[in-house]
């Protein structure tokens, strides 16, 4: 008789070496999908984290899985456009010379229904007067909604969130989380977000990570 094979975890990360002074040594799994809360002191290598999974560092010894797809290992190393994730940077990562409408349109060639998809994200976030604005004209909290928008838009395997918040207010805010909330569930994205303010923390995450849990003592 066939055993049914367990499911691999949903995320597998180890990730040990020096990236300039920063000296890296986690290790974790995340089992299910759904929004994985990451915290920790500032400096202590989340956004470094956050990188090394989209592949835009590469840790010495690492080790990184979504699913059954291994993107790094001793003989791996994919680039970061072969890595189908969303990622939303701490500035927004916005490309300067792009409007918004084509910011939120990068990505998106293999979506189907766009115009509707594009529609719903726009509405959803707030989007709508900003479209023509070029990127440089928008502010802190522009900037982020504009990225997450982009991020989303791509239906990623994976989404990577580093304080994409931090500068809105709380209303819009709240808002906004329950609509990610929602489009992640739908589609079933694993998410590793990271933030400093609790109270967003727990409204977002199903699930919370501490830096110092998923740090391993050098040897
Ligand atoms: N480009 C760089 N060159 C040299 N050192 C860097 C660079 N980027 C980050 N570091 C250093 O690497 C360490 C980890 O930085 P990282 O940005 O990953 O931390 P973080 O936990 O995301 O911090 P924060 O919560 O303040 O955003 C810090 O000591 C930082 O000074």
């Amino acid at each position: 008789m066939m055993c049914a094979q367990p499911l691999p975890p949903a995320l597998s990360i180890h990730f040990q070496g020096p990236i300039d002074q920063l000296d890296m040594n986690i290790s974790f799994d995340i089992a299910a999908p759904g929004v994985t809360g990451l915290k920790g002191p500032s400096g202590c290598g989340k956004t470094s984290l956050l990188r090394g999974i989209a592949g835009l560092h590469h840790f010495p010894q690492g080790y990184c899985r979504l699913g059954h797809e291994v993107w790094q290992d001793i003989t791996v190393f994919l680039p970061p456009w072969k890595r189908p994730i969303g990622y939303v940077p701490q500035d927004g990562g916005l490309f300067a010379h792009l409007s918004v409408k084509k910011n939120l349109l990068f990505g998106m060639r293999f979506i189907v229904h766009k115009e509707r998809f594009l529609h719903e994200i726009v509405d959803a976030l707030r989007l709508q007067p900003l479209l023509e604005r070029k990127t440089h004209a928008l502010s802190g909290g522009e900037r982020q909604r504009v990225a997450i928008g982009r991020a989303l838009l791509t239906q990623p395997k994976l989404l990577l969130m580093d304080e994409p918040l931090s500068a809105l207010d709380l209303d819009i805010k709240t808002d906004i989380i329950s609509y990610i909330k929602e489009f992640l569930e739908k589609y079933k994205i694993p998410t590793l977000y990271v933030s400093h303010d609790a109270e967003e923390l727990r409204m977002v995450a199903t699930q919370l990570l501490d830096w110092r849990s998923i740090q391993k003592n050098s040897t």
